[in-house]
C-alpha cells in the first residue's frame, strides 16, 4: 500500500526505525559476540549510505599508554579558546605561572566551530574500559574528540582545517604553558612506571636581563643574539645546520652564569634542561637523555670543567699552575664535585657527539649552555666556535653594573655615596653575588644610607686585603731574587 500523505509516510519511517530498534535491541542483548558484530558492520554500511557526516577522532592515547597524543593536546588547547565562549561546562586547569586558569571543554561538551564558511561539531568523550586487569591505573579512560562535518567538505577538513586546528593550538599551548625545569638527578627519580627520564618542577625564576647586572651594550648584544636565534627556523633550515645554539658562560664564582641563564629561559619562554652530567650512566644514556628532550629548551651543563673525563684534563693541567692557583682550584673542585667519582663512563667525544653530532638534529629550537670558572683548563675541541657559538665572559662588577644593582634592591638610582663606590670599585675587584649580598637590608630599620655604606665598608676591606696580598707578594718575589744572587749567597753563608 502506498502511503497517501506527508504524515503517513513519515509515520512509516518511524516505524520501520523503531522496527530495526528493537531487532538491534534483541540482538545485543541475547546474539553472541560474532553475531552481533557482523549485524554491526552492516548497519554501519547501511547507514553511512544515508547518513552525510564524516566523523574523525582524536584519542588522548595512540598505542604507547605512557605517552600522551601530541594532536590531543593541540585540539584540546584549541578548543579550550573555542569552547569557552560557547560550551556550557568547562575544566579549568593552572596555567602559566600559576597566575590563570585555562578553560578547556569537560567531558561529553560540544562546540561548535566555523572555518571558511564550513560549519564543524566537536565532541568531548571517553570510554571507560570494563577489563580490570593488572594496571598502574586506577581507571582506564580513554578520552577522545570527535569532530563531525558534512562529507562534502573532506577535502577542505582533512586538507586545511585540521592542519589549522593543531598549528592554532601548538601556538595556545606555548602561549599557556607552565615552563618546566627538569633534572636528570638521580635524587629525583619518577616511579618505575613513568619510563621518562628527566623529571621536573615548575620552572618559576624571577631573574630578567633588566635585573642584571651587566654593561648595557654587552646586555643589548646577548638578547639581541638571543632573539635572533628564536626566530631564525627558516635561516636555519636555508643553510640546511640543526636549529641550535651553543653558549659558553664563564667567569669567577658569583658573577651571575647561572642567573643568566634564568634570564635566558624567561627571555625567550623556553624549559630549562639541567643535566647532571655525573649522573649520566654512559653515552648511550646521553643520547638517550637528549632525545627525550624538546624544542624550545636550554640544555644546560654547569661548571663542565668539574665533569667527568674532562676532570682528569684539568687536573694534569692544574698540576702545572702554581701552588697558589692549584690551591684555589682544589677548593672550587671540592665544593662543586660530588664527593664520590660516580660510575660515569661519559666521554668527551660522547659529549661532543652529544652537542653537535647526528643525535642532536632531531628537533630544533634548542640552546646548549655550559659554564665554569676556569674556561682556561677546558677542551679546546669543547668550545671551538661551532660547537659553543657565543662565549660570554661573566667577570667582576662594574659601577654600571652596581647601578642596577641599586635600583633592584635599593630603588635609588643616585645618591651622594655613589661617587665613593665608583671610586672604590675602579680599583677593587668585587663579584655582583657579594654587590648584591651587601645591598640586602638585613632588618627593617636597615634604609638606603646603611646597606651603601656596608658595601662601601666591603669594598675597602676588600682593597686592603688585595693591597696586604701584593705587599706580600712583592716581598716573597724580593726573598726569591736575592737568594738567586751569588753575592748574597755568599753573605749568608759567611754569617752562618
Ligand atoms: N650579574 C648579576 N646580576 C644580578 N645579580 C647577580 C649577578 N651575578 C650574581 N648575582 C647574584 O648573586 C647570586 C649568585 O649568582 P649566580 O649563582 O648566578 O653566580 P654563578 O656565576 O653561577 O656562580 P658559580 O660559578 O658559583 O655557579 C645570584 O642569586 C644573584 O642574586
Ligand atoms: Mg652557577
Amino acid at each position: 500500500m502506498v502511503p497517501a500523505t506527508v504524515t503517513e509516510m513519515l509515520a512509516a519511517m518511524g516505524s520501520t526505525i523503531a522496527s530495526f530498534m528493537f531487532v538491534w535491541a534483541i540482538i545485543r542483548q541475547y546474539c553472541p559476540y560474532e553475531v552481533r558484530r557482523h549485524f554491526e558492520k552492516y548497519t554501519h554500511r547501511i547507514m553511512g549510505f544515508f547518513y552525510p557526516y564524516i566523523k574523525i577522532s582524536i584519542h588522548e592515547f595512540t598505542g604507547d599508554r605512557l605517552k600522551r597524543s601530541e594532536a590531543y593536546a593541540a585540539v584540546e588547547a584549541y578548543l579550550s579558546v573555542n569552547s569557552s565562549k560557547s560550551a556550557k561546562r568547562l575544566k579549568a586547569e593552572m596555567g602559566k605561572d600559576s597566575s590563570n586558569l585555562v578553560l578547556s571543554m569537560d567531558e561529553y561538551e560540544r562546540v561548535t566551530d566555523e572555518f571558511r564558511g564550513v560549519k564543524v561539531w566537536w565532541v568531548s568523550s571517553k570510554v571507560v574500559s570494563t577489563t580490570r586487569g593488572m594496571s598502574y591505573y586506577p581507571e582506564q579512560e580513554k578520552r577522545y574528540y570527535r569532530l563531525t562535518f558534512h562529507k562534502r567538505y573532506r577535502e577542505i577538513i582533512t586538507e586545511s582545517y585540521l592542519q589549522h586546528v593543531v598549528k592554532e593550538g601548538k601556538e595556545i599551548r606555548v602561549r599557556n604553558r607552565q615552563r618546566k625545569l627538569y633534572t636528570n638527578s638521580p635524587g629525583y627519580k619518577w616511579p618505575s612506571y613513568k619510563q621518562t627520564m628527566w623529571s621536573h618542577i615548575v620552572f618559576e625564576h624571577p631573574a630578567t636581563f633588566e635585573t642584571m647586572a651587566l654593561e648595557p651594550e654587552k646586555k643589548q648584544e646577548i638578547i639581541e643574539d638571543l632573539v635572533t636565534f628564536s626566530k631564525s627556523r627558516d635561516f636555519y633550515a636555508r643553510i640546511g645546520k640543526a636549529w641550535k645554539r651553543g653558549y659558553l658562560l664563564y667567569g669567577p664564582p658569583g658573577t651571575g652564569k647561572s642567573t643568566m641563564i634564568a634570564a635566558m629561559a624567561n627571555l625567550l619562554n623556553y624549559d630549562v634542561y639541567d643535566l647532571e652530567l655525573t649522573a649520566v650512566k654512559d653515552n648511550t644514556e646521553l643520547r638517550k637523555l637528549l632525545i627525550e628532550t624538546t624544542s624550545k629548551s636550554i640544555i644546560v651543563i654547569e661548571d663542565i670543567d668539574c665533569s667527568l673525563d674532562l676532570t682528569g684534563q684539568r687536573k694534569k693541567k692544574a698540576e702545572k699552575s702554581s701552588d697558589d692557583e692549584k690551591e684555589k682550584l682544589d677548593k672550587e673542585i671540592s665544593r662543586k664535585e660530588p664527593k664520590e667519582e660516580g660510575s660515569s663512563k661519559v666521554t668527551l667525544s660522547g659529549l661532543l657527539n652529544f652537542i653537535d653530532g647526528l643525535w642532536s638534529a632531531c628537533g630544533g629550537e634548542r640552546l646548549i649552555v655550559f659554564t665554569t670558572n676556569y674556561v682556561e683548563k677546558l677542551d679546546p675541541a669543547l668550545i671551538r666556535r661551532g660547537r659553543m657559538d657565543k662565549h660570554i665572559e661573566l667577570s667582576y662588577c662594574t659601577f654600571q653594573g652596581f647601578k642596577v644593582l641599586a635600583k633592584n634592591y635599593l630603588n635609588v638610582e643616585t645618591h651622594t655615596l655613589f661617587e665613593t663606590i665608583q671610586k672604590l670599585m675602579e680599583d677593587t675587584k668585587i663579584t655582583p653575588a657579594d654587590v648584591a649580598e651587601n645591598l640586602m637590608p638585613k632588618s627593617p630599620s636597615d634604609n638606603v644610607e646603611k646597606c651603601l655604606s656596608s658595601l662601601i665598608q666591603a669594598l675597602k676591606e676588600g682593597k686592603e686585603e688585595a693591597e696586604r696580598k701584593q705587599a706580600e707578594e712583592s716581598r716573597e718575589e724580593q726573598s726569591k731574587e736575592n737568594d738567586a744572587d751569588p753575592k748574597n749567597r755568599v753573605e749568608k753563608q759567611e754569617l752562618l
